[in-house]
């Protein structure tokens, strides 16, 4: 059942169109969704796709709202979030931004409560995204509800009780979704080096991944014993993956992860300051 939610974004890019794809008609109806952004395009792009309502500036309409989602770099947060004080009373601040805490958001807002800091994906495009999420205990199990209906409307939520954690969840599936299409490029250029078609390559590449994914999903057991069923002995997979612990793929990824939620609490420390 559509809500009477009003929900303002402030910043109108990747990360807002694929959020507001799946909540404008949805859990809430376009007109009460209401767009903020200096870029002109990035305004006609979404009234145009979803007939969400827009502003190059904060106004009225953006004090009208229950939930304020911040969906700017966090390099411009906090320029943002001072600029929006003379707007905000009682709203429901979501910021999804990577690295920036909770507790600066709310300093910069002259020490509003009412913050859930949150870590999206892209899939949230067509529904299939996940969020982890945290709220700062001035946030009331009304407005921890709205947040977490807003996230459901586009995937699945993970609620967190140590803000940390917020970017080994950044490293996993926020920046996640780069990571497989990381992999399905490589596969993609194998299957061309070895003479397929890059349709074909294409092909059997996503295949794989959504079919793998799935399977994974449906099944009780675990992944290992997943790819143990995957390789023959002395076979084609052990090949593959023989080749890949040689050239130290698993611990690189790790490596990766750990890399990227470092960089997640260094964008905190770095955009958090004063
Ligand atoms: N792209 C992704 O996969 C994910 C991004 N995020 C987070 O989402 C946030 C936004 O990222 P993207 O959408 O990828 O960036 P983006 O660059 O596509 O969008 C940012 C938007 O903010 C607008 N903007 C700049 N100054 C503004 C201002 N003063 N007021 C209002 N809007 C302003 C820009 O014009 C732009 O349209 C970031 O903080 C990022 O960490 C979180 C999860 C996933
Ligand atoms: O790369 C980034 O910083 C953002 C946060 C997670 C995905 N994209």
């Amino acid at each position: 059942m559509q809500s009477e939610m009003k929900i303002g974004f402030v910043g109108g890019g990747n990360m807002a169109n694929a959020l507001i794809g799946g909540l404008a008609g949805k859990l809430t109806a376009a007109k009460n969704i209401h767009v903020i952004d200096p870029n002109e395009e990035a305004l006609q792009k979404l009234a145009q796709a979803f007939g969400v309502t827009t502003a190059l500036q904060a106004g009225e309409a953006l004090r009208a709202c229950d939930v304020i989602v911040l969906a700017v770099k966090p390099q411009q947060m906090k320029d943002v979030v001072q600029n929006l004080k003379p707007f905000i009373a009682a709203q429901l601040i979501l910021s999804i931004a990577a690295g920036i805490r909770a507790v600066d958001l709310s300093r910069w807002l002259g020490g509003h409560g009412a913050i859930v800091r949150t870590m999206p994906n892209t899939p949230a495009l067509i529904g299939k995204g996940i969020t982890g999420m945290v709220a700062l205990p001035g946030v009331s199990a009304a407005q921890r509800d709205a947040a977490d209906a807003i996230l459901r409307a586009v995937g699945a939520t993970v609620w967190l009780d140590d803000e940390s954690l917020i970017d080994p969840v950044t490293a996993m599936s926020g920046s996640g979704p780069a990571y497989v299409f990381y992999f399905i490029e490589a596969m993609q250029k194998a299957g061309a080096e070895m003479g397929l078609t890059a349709e074909q390559a294409n092909q059997l590449a996503i295949a794989t991944f959504t079919g793998a994914a799935e399977l994974a999903a449906r099944s009780t057991e675990p992944v290992s014993l997943l790819r143990e069923r995957v390789t023959s002995k002395g076979g084609t997979t052990h090949a593959a993956l023989t080749s890949m612990e040689a050239s130290g793929v698993s611990d690189a990824i790790v490596k990766a992860l750990k890399a990227a939620a470092a960089r997640g609490k260094e964008l905190g420390e770095e955009f958090g300051r004063d």
